[in-house]
């Protein structure tokens, strides 16, 4: 079975999918392949650099990823060009890692995909499981983790689809609200039910 797992941005989905790991389950996450095609010496990072002006790379040529994500997370046109150039490059990355996990003989592949339901990859995967908080917690986490202003992490939280909408296409919901424990239990019994792991 191949699980899509998404959220909104802080919800919680690199705590859940390192509880997946821990269970055993291969994972591709599009957080990381959105960082390998843009290392040094990759086109999209040579058109990124032609679109957004050179001094959009640090001097070690790699990407000022903090000045890049001031830029598009306030301004829709800008993270659109971004889209762009780097979408499809994560995405043919992405299935090349998922069909290397099923042809080394796995049975199941988990993908990490933030954007799932604004890039309209459901037909990725077979089943979706998304990670849920309320506002004020995600607000609370992403300014804590990101050491953002209130205004920046809500610029963030806006360039995404709202919780309810990915929450009605899901196949199952993790509420992430309280502690870590009440979280996993939600996700194994998810997965228990799916037949993904065993019930013990
Ligand atoms: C703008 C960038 C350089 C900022 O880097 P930074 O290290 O601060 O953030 P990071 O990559 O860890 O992303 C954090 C979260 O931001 C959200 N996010 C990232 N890109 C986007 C986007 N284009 N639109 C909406 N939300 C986004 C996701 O929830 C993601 O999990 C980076 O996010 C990026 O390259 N984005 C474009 C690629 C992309 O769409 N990635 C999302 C997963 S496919
Ligand atoms: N149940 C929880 N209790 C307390 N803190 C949590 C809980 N779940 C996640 N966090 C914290 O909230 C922050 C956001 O979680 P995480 O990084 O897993 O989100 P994410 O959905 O992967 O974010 P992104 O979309 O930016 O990649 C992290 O600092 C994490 O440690």
């Amino acid at each position: 079975m191949i699980i899509g797992l998404t959220g909104s941005i802080a919800s919680g989905k690199s705590t859940v999918a390192k509880m997946i790991t821990a269970l055993g389950l291969p994972i591709v996450d599009a957080d990381i392949v959105a960082r390998d095609v843009v290392e040094p010496g990759t086109e999209p990072l040579a058109l990124i650099a032609e679109q957004f002006g050179q001094d959009i790379l640090l001097e070690d040529g790699t990407l000022n990823r903090a000045k890049l994500g001031d830029i598009i997370f306030h301004e829709p046109a800008k993270r659109k060009i971004l889209n762009d150039i780097m979408h499809p490059a994560i995405r043919q990355e992405m299935l090349r890692q998922r069909d290397a996990y099923l042809e080394a003989g796995n049975k199941h592949v988990v993908m990490d995909i933030p954007l799932l339901f604004e890039s309209k990859l459901q037909h990725f995967v077979e089943r979706i499981i998304v990670v849920s908080v309320s506002e004020e917690v995600q607000l609370r986490r992403l300014m804590e983790r990101n050491n953002l202003s209130k205004e920046d992490a809500l610029a963030r939280m806006h360039s995404q689809l709202p919780m309810s909408v990915k929450e009605k296409g899901a196949h199952a919901v993790i509420y992430n609200n309280e502690n870590l424990g009440q979280t996993e239990d939600q996700l194994k019994k998810i997965l228990t039910k799916w037949e993904v792991i065993d019930a013990n």
